[in-house]
């Protein structure tokens, strides 16, 4: 890829997909990362070798491709002084900020701009990220291919039918890794309840967990089978899973997930 991309926000996110990006072979020399935080930037300049400033006009001036990568609280008052620069020269913009929608994000920039909103999710530091992208209709059949190119560089890269949808895959895949990394923790902690150490604990989780996700992702056979065949008839697995069933853990996903879709849906304010 040798598109020019800047990043307005070096946090998690943007160092995620930056990461990602260049260890999937993207040269450093290409990647711009913009902050107001200076530790911020020395930290993704010692890790990435990127290109760093706090000016974000400045950041933006050669890019192909600007990736909104602020909180949504902040996005509108960082946007106001790009909006000159984009007038005269437009680059894709996409923005990965949750719940800040399309109208929003072309009410700040200008009605005409090309903007791909996008939901990623932060293992695309390890190249196995997954997002969701909706696309509106400035953007040009190569842009949504320039766009679809950039996020796949760190994972799954799927386009999504409608703009509603994005705040669907905020709730399933943008959040989900922390879903995850919740019940990593959960059952490192029981592990560790029932008297092994908290190091093997762990690894037994993380490799049952690696293990997992690689069956369901490899087979053609549907979790719920998977999970069948893990569970033998009056055994272990079996008395597990009933307290999980009892204890109403797909309620509680289902509740979960809603409340993530709400609290997206508010965030454009
Ligand atoms: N974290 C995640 O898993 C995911 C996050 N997202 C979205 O990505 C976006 C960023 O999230 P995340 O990376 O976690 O957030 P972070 O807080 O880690 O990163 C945002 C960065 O932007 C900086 N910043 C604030 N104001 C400005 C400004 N005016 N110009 C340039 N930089 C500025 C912040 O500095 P300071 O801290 O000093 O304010 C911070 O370093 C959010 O909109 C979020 O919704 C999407 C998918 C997943
Ligand atoms: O929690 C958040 O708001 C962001 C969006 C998805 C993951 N992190």
């Amino acid at each position: 890829m040798s598109i020019k991309i800047t990043f307005i926000g070096a946090g998690n996110m943007a160092s995620s997909l930056a990461g990602g990006m260049i260890a999937k072979g993207m040269d450093p020399i290409n990647i711009t990362l913009c902050d107001i935080n200076e530790q911020q930037l020395a930290q993704v300049r010692k890790q990435l070798q990127v290109n760093t400033t706090r000016d974000n006009i400045n950041g933006c001036q050669k890019a192909d491709v600007v990736v909104l990568a602020v909180k949504p609280q902040v996005m509108e008052q960082v946007l106001a002084p790009l909006q000159g620069l984009f007038q005269q020269r437009k680059p894709l913009v996409l923005s990965i900020a949750a719940g800040i929608t399309l109208a929003k994000l072309q009410q700040w920039l200008g009605q005409d701009m090309p903007i791909v909103r996008c939901m990623p999710n932060t293992p695309a530091l390890v190249e196995t990220g997954a997002t969701g992208l909706f696309a509106n209709t400035n953007v040009t059949a190569t842009q949504r291919e320039q766009a679809r190119t950039v996020m796949a560089a760190v994972g799954l890269a799927l386009w999504v039918e409608n703009e509603d949808q994005i705040d669907a895959v905020t709730a399933v895949s943008g959040s989900g890794p922390a879903y995850f990394f919740l019940v990593m923790e959960a059952m490192v902690a029981a592990g560790t309840a029932l008297g092994l150490s908290e190091q093997v604990a762990k690894q037994l989780t993380l490799q049952t967990a690696l293990g997992s996700a690689q069956m369901a992702i490899t087979s053609d056979v549907e979790p719920a089978e998977l999970r069948r065949r893990v569970t033998s008839p009056g055994g272990t697995t079996e008395r597990a899973i009933g307290i999980m069933e009892d204890n109403k853990l797909r309620e509680i996903f289902a509740e979960a997930l809603q409340g993530a879709y709400q609290r997206s849906k508010e965030l454009s304010g």
